[in-house]
């Protein structure tokens, strides 16, 4: 566990929380501008010292104001990868990655540079690289500084959309294969979909949720951040196998079948699905003759009206159970009070569109 627990006060600004963090997986620490995400892991990493609390990896202590514990940030062993690369312009790509390595093996070196496909760039310089390639070259210069967590402040914001999506890649790559717990501060959920099992809500300095990123996106403070037609729940299926004829995979969730466009995973693996709370349609009985493939029996939790929302008015939203996962389905106030819809029935949720945030999550089950 990393056990924080800080306070600092700012001239217009504190923070002022205590939280843990798994010390495996990726950590995702999100909220608005000016919330205190960069206050947090400078905090954490020693480039700014609290004026109270502690902060603990496990049983080290890097910092505790009682016990006059405050480690200098190179004691730390963190690495910390900003948003531009900060590479030394005059030194080659093999310099920088060599420079404060705590690497001895030249195994591990391999491993890094393979891993972020950074062998053939080793004799250019910082100048003739790509975006992307500036931050491979900073991702592997930190993590051969033999770091116990990776903080990562906005790694991909320099970064066009193509350029992003390749550096998320490599991102998963490395977080499945090295286990070095990684904190990392983005402003995008769809990288946060992506890339993280845990999350960290701030808002004013506050944390105002923590867990699993699939608790933390069902939870109330998460609503303000999705507007209504992107409200969406996330859950885990796993891998059953293709379909002999169309190019479909089946998934099984929480025992029941489900359809969505063929996913490169072999059977057994754990996949994160997005499904949009605009996607569910709602039905009484189950209908043989529809286009869409995903009926799945399911039981009203709870309906939400317009008012709770920051919806529409006019529609409300039913949470639906599915074994342990939860759905959510916008539909009108109109179609709620026709079909006579009451919490605890059973219904039918058709699912019009599934998209898959995540692929093969075996390795959450590994580390947790
Ligand atoms: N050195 C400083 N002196 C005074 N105030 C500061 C200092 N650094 C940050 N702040 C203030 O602290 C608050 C939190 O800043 P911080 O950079 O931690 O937020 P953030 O969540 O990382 O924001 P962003 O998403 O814009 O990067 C802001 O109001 C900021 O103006």
């Amino acid at each position: 566990m990393i056990a924080l627990d800080v306070s600092l006060q700012r001239e217009d600004f504190s923070l002022s929380l205590i939280a843990s963090i798994p010390s495996t997986g990726i950590t995702a620490v999100f909220g608005r501008s000016g919330a205190g995400k960069t206050s947090l892991i400078n905090a954490i990493s020693g480039l700014v010292t609290p004026d109270s609390g502690s902060i603990r990896i496990g049983s080290k202590v890097l910092f505790d104001s009682s016990a006059g514990v405050n480690l200098r940030p190179e004691q730390r062993r963190i690495g910390y990868v900003f948003q531009d690369a900060r590479l030394f312009p005059h030194m080659s790509v093999a310099k920088n990655l060599n420079y404060g390595s705590k690497v001895s093996n030249s195994d591990k070196f391999n491993e890094v540079v393979s891993l972020l496909d950074i062998g053939g760039l080793l004799s250019r310089y910082p100048n003739d690289l790509s975006g992307g390639e500036k931050q491979r070259v900073a991702i592997g210069r930190a993590l051969l500084s033999d770091p116990e967590i990776l903080i990562m402040d906005e790694p991909t914001a320099s970064l066009d959309k193509p350029r992003r999506q390749e550096l998320i890649s490599y991102l998963l790559r490395l977080a499945q294969t090295l286990h070095v717990p990684v904190i990392y501060v983005s402003h995008s959920l769809d990288e946060i979909l992506q890339l993280a099992d845990h999350m960290l809500l701030l808002e004013k300095g506050e944390v105002i949720a923590n867990g699993s990123l699939h608790d933390v996106w069902g939870s109330l403070p998460m609503r303000p951040w999705l507007a209504a037609k992107e409200q969406s729940a996330l859950v885990t299926a796993m891998v059953v196998g293709s379909h002999p004829v169309y190019a479909m995979t089946q998934l099984d969730l929480e025992g029941q079948p489900l359809w969505v466009t063929k996913v490169d995973e072999n059977a057994g693996a754990s996949v994160r699905l997005r499904i949009f709370a605009n996607d569910i349609s709602i039905a009484k009985t189950r209908s043989n003759d529809t286009s869409i493939r995903n009926v799945i029996p399911s039981v009203i939790q709870s309906i939400e009206s317009a008012t709770s929302l920051s919806s529409e008015s006019g529609y409300c939203q039913l949470v639906l159970r599915v074994g342990n996962e939860t759905l959510l389905a916008n539909i009108t106030q109109w179609a709620l009070d026709e079909l006579g819809l009451l919490e605890g029935q059973e219904v039918y949720a058709q699912l019009k569109g599934v998209s898959i945030a995540r692929g093969d999550l075996a390795h959450d089950h590994r580390n947790n």
